[in-house]
């Protein structure tokens, strides 16, 4: 079928192909995940401008403002294979992805974009319907073909940023995640209450034979109810054991989703923005294991078992009339304990919590500062911190385990007292006539299974929920703290970033302090080499920090290029900005990994080529496993130099277009040191920015500008050579007046 083509004029296909592009065009960025497929084998008529699937998929997630992993395609499928219309498929496959949805019928427009195979060209990316005959298309070229049944369109989940979905609460989440399987739960619910019915029939079971079998010594009938009961027995035996499993599954779905919510919104808070301890808040995450066992054991109770025992209640009326007031009363008193006992232990769990928290940010602290803590003999504060908390703990648990207790004990005795009240009042109306002998057994059985779930499940539920409500109260304040991304925003994703960096009106403090960085105005362009020195806690990390856009100014904005760093969207800003921390810390994993952090892997040929050109050749070279020698918990496995040239060589392999450097070069000697500096100088091409901050004059002959700051503001900015001198000039002697 012949189609017209309308190609775009003017429209770059790099200007919107992602960050990946974007690097290209500065002549530094980050190796495409899908730069090294060569170009789907195409049909005859087709263009040969035609992207591979897996750059039309970055293309279909930069549309959507989603950010996919540098490694999302897995080991890349044969580029022949994904030229097809089953491409899709395979692709989404290897990814680990949902299938995509072939969709069909009239789509509405914000369906739209979505990929789309047609037989004449291939793959394309379907952005939106162009009036009802054409669709607006991208492979390469914009343009517009003519929209015709032989033209599949399909919709692909692509894998949401776990911390970009917004919740406005930490409850919300777990709520979220459990409506997301409703189904299940539905289920299992029914599955509870059928198993509640066939409860019933051991009741009645009970009933029949004491009124009927036993008075007329009616074998027949006690082998058809026996008969009958055991299948009941066994259909509730099938039902509970599936309701477990399926509850057992389910909540592993529902811990994956919602650990995996709040793991990556804790690692979107923003830096400025936390400020209690790493262990502290790691106990605070871990708080949520408790609200989703809570979550999904509890809500069965409160779905079927508590509703049921009204049921119940219904029944025993049914069978024995006004004996129903026995667990009518029982069953608000019960309730009226738990409440109370609820509301007793509230502020003891929440306080249990809180030092429970705190034991665990002192148990990762003594653990990370072992060598200091050892070196000079704090020990013991340690360990008296540590007895205090543990003793603070048990101060809070022990009226939560009292009221416990208490609340056991009155339940089961309110379930002993109920059942006499039953049996006694039931003997009454037995005598009177007005009930049988089997139904009053049979609501003795059911009274029980009223007042059962009551005094097995309640007390402990009571208790998890306290100590639920601290933990979701705690979520609640990581969800409140500022991420680096606003989930309601979608951040910017230029196709083009500039080098240059300017500070607008910047002012920044960190909690608690009085004084911090003041800078009404910096302009570094793009291309310059820019040393940033001064004394020792005078604000030069904390302004590399805001110029990476790693913390967020209180005034004043940061500007990359001409757009305002905040507004662009972490992940491209990561790729544009490299940034190299003063104490670079490594994470559990091999070198490869450590190397590799963030990172598309461009293979074993570049890796060798940056790590011998940084000179961390020695360590690979030296250690039987080469590359994947392992990167201990904490980053422990190598020293501070090697550390940081780990760092270095990083950065060689992202290539970023601005580097921002603090002070890489101070746990290195002479030698290395030139070595490091000599590969990153001879990377540099001239549109790229250089900021470095620095102690060593050795590192100034890298750069042609010197900006000096003290006391967090800028005290001299100017060539590095008149820089150097002025600091060197003596200062004024302060003017002595002649005496009269
Ligand atoms: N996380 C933090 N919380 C609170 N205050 C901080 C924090 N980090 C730094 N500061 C304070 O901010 C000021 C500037 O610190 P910064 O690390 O920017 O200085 P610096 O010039 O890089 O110092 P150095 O040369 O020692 O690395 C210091 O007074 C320091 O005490």
């Amino acid at each position: 079928m012949a189609r017209r083509d309308e190609r775009g004029a003017g429209i770059d296909p790099g200007g919107h192909g992602g960050a990946g592009c974007a690097g290209k065009r500065h002549g530094v960025g980050r190796a495409h995940p899908a730069a090294h497929l060569p170009v789907a084998a195409r049909t005859p008529g087709q263009s040969p401008m035609t992207a591979p699937l897996p750059v039309l998929i970055e293309r279909l997630a930069h549309e959507r403002g989603a950010d996919l992993p540098p490694d999302w395609m897995g080991l890349p499928p044969d580029p022949a294979a994904l030229a097809g219309e089953d491409g899709l498929a395979i692709l989404a496959e290897n990814a680990g992805w949902e299938a995509p949805r072939r969709l069909s019928g009239r789509l509405r427009a914000n369906r739209f974009p979505l990929l789309a195979y047609a037989p004449d060209d291939g793959w394309l990316v379907a952005e939106q319907m162009e009036g009802h005959a054409r669709l607006r298309v991208w492979d390469g070229t914009a343009r517009t073909i003519a929209m015709d049944p032989s033209i599949s369109l399909y919709d692909v989940e692509l894998p949401e940023a776990a911390a970009a979905r917004t919740h406005s609460s930490a409850f919300d989440v777990f709520w979220r995640a459990m409506l997301a399987r409703k189904d299940v739960l539905v289920a299992a619910t029914v599955a509870t209450v059928v198993a509640n019915v066939i409860t019933l029939a051991t009741s009645l079971y009970s009933m029949q034979i004491y009124d009927r079998v036993i008075p007329r010594s009616g074998y027949s009938t006690l082998w058809v109810l026996t008969v009958g009961v055991i299948v009941a027995l066994m259909i509730d035996f099938a039902l509970r054991t599936t309701r477990a499993l399926m509850i057992e599954r389910e909540s592993a779905r529902i811990d994956q989703d919602v650990s995996e919510y709040f793991f990556a919104r804790a690692q979107a808070v923003r830096l400025d923005a936390r400020t209690g301890g790493v262990g502290t808040m790691a106990a605070q995450l871990r708080g949520l294991e408790q609200v989703r066992a809570l979550m999904s054991s509890g809500s069965l109770f409160l779905l079927a078992d508590l509703p049921f025992a009204l049921f119940f209640v219904l029944v025993i009326f049914g069978l024995g009339g006004v004996l129903a007031l026995v667990p009518l009363i029982s069953l608000p008193i019960a309730l009226g304990v738990a409440f109370g006992l609820a509301r007793m232990i509230r502020k003891d769990t929440d306080r249990a919590q809180i030092s429970s928290n705190l034991k665990n940010g002192l148990l990762v602290e003594s653990i990370d500062a072992a060598e200091t803590i050892k070196a000079n003999r704090g020990g013991w504060q340690l360990l008296s911190r540590w007895n205090r908390l543990v003793e603070e703990i048990h101060t809070s648990e022990d009226p939560v385990k009292r009221w416990t207790s208490t609340a056991g004990s009155i339940f089961s005795t309110l379930q002993q007292v109920a059942y006499v009240a039953l049996i006694a009042f039931g003997a009454i109306e037995v005598t009177h006539g007005k009930m049988t002998m089997g139904a009053l057994i049979a609501c003795a059985i059911i009274a029980g299974r009223v007042n059962g779930p009551l005094v097995t499940q309640l007390p402990s539920f009571i208790v998890q929920w306290g100590y639920s409500r601290s933990s979701l109260r705690m979520l609640d304040n990581i969800l409140s703290l500022p991420a680096d991304e606003d989930p309601e925003v979608q951040g910017l994703r230029p196709g083009a970033l500039g080098g240059s960096l300017r500070l607008e009106g910047v002012r920044f403090s960190y909690p608690g302090a009085r004084e911090g960085i003041d800078v009404p105005g910096l302009e570094v362009r793009e291309g310059e080499r820019v040393a940033i020195v001064g004394g020792i806690g005078s604000g030069k990390t904390t302004l590399l920090r805001l110029l990476a856009g790693l913390y967020r100014a209180q005034a004043g904005r940061v500007m990359l290029g001409s757009l305002d760093a905040a507004q662009i969207a972490p992940d491209i800003l990561r790729q544009h900005i490299g940034y190299l921390a003063q104490d670079y810390r490594l994470v559990n994993g091999t070198l490869r990994e450590n190397l590799l952090l963030g990172l598309s892997n461009p293979g074993d040929d570049a890796v060798m080529k940056a790590v011998t050109q940084t000179g961390l050749i020695q360590l690979v070279s030296s250690h039987p496993r080469g590359l994947d020698l392992p990167i201990f918990e904490g980053g422990r496995g190598l020293s501070g130099g090697q550390r940081t040239l780990v760092g270095l060589t990083r950065l060689l392999l992202a290539r970023p277009p601005v580097l921002l450097l603090d002070e890489p070069t101070a746990n290195l000697d002479d030698q290395v040191e030139g070595q490091a500096l000599g590969a990153i100088a001879s990377q540099l091409a001239p549109s790229n920015t250089l900021i470095v901050v620095t102690h060593k004059l050795r590192l100034l002959s890298l750069v042609n500008r010197v900006i000096v700051m003290a006391n967090g503001k800028i005290v001299l900015d100017g060539p590095t050579a008149d820089v150097v001198k002025a600091l060197q000039a003596p200062p004024p002697r302060p003017k002595v007046e002649a005496s009269a």
